[in-house]
């Protein structure tokens, strides 16, 4: 077995929002690490700071206190290495789905006759193939998800950050997507960090998911998924047997997180913020 390779350090993250009235600590003291084309999912409480973490990691947002490192190099800006998809699709009504797919290439300055046609590959590979030259509007919200896809992964990322990409499409739509997605993201080998209020989901298409506590944010527990439910299609996983266990074991988790957001108590994180 390959010694894994750390991707995404996060060491001593803190995040504190100050507005005129008082300063919030949303984050506090928070380690994570992930590993190269490791898919990690952060699921919590409203409000623990998941969407915060990833506007860290993204370089979107400069940390109160600690830093990211990604392949050991400290982030201060966005970086053409992370890919961002988020709940909407974020189209451009009066591009062409080709257009639309191939922005960030013009935006990075990438785009030429091989990353143009890099795109269409990408397009066809996720059933868009003749869509091109029509515009969003003409399209399913699972179909405009998946250029959105496409766009992400056209400037080749190594890593993906992925904000409750399906949470706004019908149930049997995400499922498929979800298959899509992470047969993708696992066959180019990404690394990708996926933030969802859906347990199955992140069970499904998971190697590990956490759990954050809220008020602060901050690492509640860690599972690792077992072997056999990371192997199936995450359609296929939500059948396999351990599939339920785990369910009810994220489930008591996040019930217990909510409970000392309710009464106001610490508790001390099962798994530590290592
Ligand atoms: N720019 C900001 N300024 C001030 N407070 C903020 C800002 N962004 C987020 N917050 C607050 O920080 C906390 C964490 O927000 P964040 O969106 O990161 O949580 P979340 O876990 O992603 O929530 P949800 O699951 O509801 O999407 C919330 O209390 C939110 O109101």
């Amino acid at each position: 077995m390959p010694e894994s390779e750390t991707v995404i350090r996060l060491e001593g993250i803190s995040q504190v929002y100050v507005s005129e009235r008082e300063a919030s600590l949303v984050i506090e003291n928070l380690n994570l690490q992930v590993e190269q084309g490791e898919f990690v999912s952060l699921v919590g409480p409203s409000g623990c700071g998941k969407t915060t973490l990833l506007s860290i990691i993204a370089g979107l947002l400069t940390p109160t206190a600690g830093e990211v490192k990604v392949k050991g190099k400290r982030i201060e800006g966005p970086s053409a290495q992370i890919g961002y998809m988020l709940q909407q699709d974020y189209l451009f009504p009066w591009r062409t789905i080709l257009e639309n797919a191939q922005i960030g290439l013009e935006l990075t300055g990438t785009l030429n006759e091989q990353s143009r046609e890099r795109t269409r590959e990408l397009l066809a590979g996720m059933g868009l193939a003749g869509t091109e030259s029509q515009y969003p509007s003409e399209l399913s919200g699972g179909m405009r998800q998946r250029v959105a896809l496409v766009r992400t992964l056209a400037t080749d990322p190594g890593i993906l950050l992925l904000d409750e990409p399906f949470s706004a499409l019908d149930y049997q739509t995400k499922l498929q997507l979800e298959d899509l997605v992470s047969d993708t993201l696992k066959k180019s080998g990404k690394t990708s960090v996926l933030v969802t209020h859906d347990l199955s989901e992140a069970i499904a298409v998971s190697d590990r998911v956490i759990v954050l506590d809220r008020n602060p944010g901050r690492i509640r527990r860690e599972f690792i998924i077992p072997e056999d439910l990371r192997n199936a299609q995450p359609f296929y996983a939500r059948e396999q047997p351990g599939f339920n266990e785990l369910f009810q074991a994220l489930w008591s988790e996040l019930d217990q997180s909510e409970e000392v957001r309710r009464t106001g108590e610490s508790d001390e994180p099962e798994a530590g913020n290592a």
